[in-house]
């Protein structure tokens, strides 16, 4: 069973006729997108915006109606994964190094659903390295400042060369362990001169859809 497809494929149901939307990045997104390009094959009305240019060729690709973001004012729903979710609904993501846009696209969206499989389901965030975007200027001092907050880093890399981001920024990995107080984390990341971006989106995810081992999906609402 593909747990990662069918938490998206459910999420799908929230689109309807006449939403602007915004695509999701990864290999849960993936198949989100799969199944709105078939809603949209077989009549369903949308307009949206993608949260990297992976996404945006696939939805292409699909005939999804992708706009320009200044022709929309704000988004309906947006549809996209995540690294780590705890029981607060609070998430780490940028695994694939498209945080920065999904958090510009999760912002200005009246609800944010996230797909996941069990697997992302977490009682405190941090086992999984959050992703901080930098820009390459000084980036021996970003990174230093970063460790001074006690994690440990890694540049992140693709096939030996430095991961570049849609932007054009350098992803730093950052193990914490455990995030006790994210929402802190997250300022203090935040206050560092030359970090874009971190990884942690708190209180923003509206709808978290888990998928289960036994096929059950479970939907989690914020308190
Ligand atoms: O930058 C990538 C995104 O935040 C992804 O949504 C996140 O990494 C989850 O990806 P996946 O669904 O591939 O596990």
């Amino acid at each position: 069973m593909n747990m990662k497809r069918i938490a998206a494929e459910y999420a799908v149901q929230y689109i309807e006729d006449g939403m602007k939307v915004g695509l999701g990045t990864g290999s849960t997104a993936y198949w989100a997108i799969q199944r709105i390009g078939e809603r949209v094959k077989e009549g369903l009305s949308i307009q949206a915006v993608a949260t990297s240019k992976v996404s945006e060729r696939q939805a292409i690709e699909l005939g999804i109606p992708i706009i320009p973001f200044r022709e929309l004012d704000s988004l309906d729903v947006t549809i996209d994964g995540a690294d780590e979710v705890n029981s607060d609904l609070d998430l780490i993501k940028g695994g694939g190094g498209a945080l920065l846009r999904e958090k510009i696209v999760a912002h200005h969206s009246k609800r944010l659903i996230i797909v996941a499989d069990e697997r992302k389901l977490v009682q405190t965030l941090g086992q999984f390295p959050l992703p901080v975007e930098i820009v390459p200027f000084a980036l021996e001092w970003t990174l230093n400042a970063l460790q001074r907050l006690d994690c440990r880093t890694q540049l992140r890399t693709d096939e030996e060369q430095l991961f570049v981001t849609d932007n054009g920024n350098y992803i730093v990995d950052c193990n914490f362990g455990s995030i006790e107080l994210p929402f802190k984390l997250h300022n203090e990341i935040l206050g560092i001169p030359g970090v874009v971006d971190n990884g942690l989106f708190i209180g923003r995810a509206d709808l978290v859809v888990i998928a289960h081992y036994d096929g059950i999906v479970e939907v989690l609402k914020r308190k």
